[in-house]
């Protein structure tokens, strides 16, 4: 479709007037489909297949895949989340909440499921898929804005096991991660893995996939990551922990 800026920047007008701030400018070069289908048309089997992974490093495994979701995706997800925001919290190992830390200095949603709709929902087996596991595996979306100076520092995904017992302990623990960036900030807020000197460039559409537990099964220290601060600009991610067994029931 050609870019109309005219009828965007109108539409923009009108949503301001209606109390909407400006949503970040959304630029992305989608991946092209492995089978292009008529236009209008959903092919399930199409808008379900993720395109392929670069494997960046091999244990614990960290792959990238580009164009993993649309740019009417990544707005849908922005725009839902945006007047949801809180103060990201932190869990202290017993699973008390223990307020706002240094640790994550951004605001998040978690998405309910009363908040998915059918797009959502594609959008997130996408990603499930792309992770190579099922959606059911996955702890609710969780959409997070980092403003500019705000960073999550070093830490992992896996939980204490206090933490697994309070939260549905037949799941096991976060086995995997998918988080697939929603814009492209202007500087900075790459996501770093520093045990393995891995770095991924924030871009509208990328994903990042990457393990959390050994071939075992048991805790991989040398999954540490940090989202590093935004130097300029914003940065909004959507991410799906996942769970060694079934979490959800919907
Ligand atoms: O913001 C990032 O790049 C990392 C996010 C992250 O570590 C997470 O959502 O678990
Ligand atoms: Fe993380």
């Amino acid at each position: 479709m050609t870019a109309q800026p005219e009828s965007a920047a109108q539409l923009k007008a009108r949503l301001r007037e209606g109390g909407f701030p400006d949503m970040p400018e959304i630029i992305a070069v989608p991946a092209a489909p492995k089978r292009p289908s008529p236009p209008a048309t959903l092919a399930l089997d199409e808008v379900l297949d993720p395109p392929d992974a670069q494997v960046l490093c091999e244990s614990p495994r960290i792959a990238q895949i580009d164009g993993l979701l649309s740019v009417d995706e990544c707005r849908l997800l922005v725009a839902t989340a945006a007047p949801l925001l809180r103060a990201s919290r932190v869990h202290a190992p017993d699973g008390s909440d223990v307020g706002e830390r240094e640790l994550r200095t951004s605001r998040d949603v978690s998405f309910d499921p009363l908040l998915e709709d059918f797009s959502l929902r594609l959008a997130q087996l996408r990603m499930a898929a792309a992770a190579g596991m099922e959606l059911v595996d996955a702890e609710q979306l969780i959409v997070l804005h980092y403003a500019e100076g705000q960073e999550y520092r070093p830490h992992r995904d896996y939980l204490p096991p206090e933490s697994i017992q309070r939260d549905h302990p037949a799941a096991g623990n976060r086995k995997r991660t998918i988080c697939a960036y929603l814009n492209t900030p202007l500087e900075g807020g790459a996501t770093v893995f520093p045990a393995r000197d891995v770095r991924v460039e924030p871009k509208a559409g990328r994903a990042v996939v990457f393990d959390s537990l050994d071939a075992d099964g048991r805790p991989d220290a040398d999954s540490l990551h940090a989202g590093l601060p935004v130097e300029r600009g914003e940065k909004w991610l959507a991410t799906l922990w996942l769970r060694e067994r079934p979490y959800r029931a919907y």
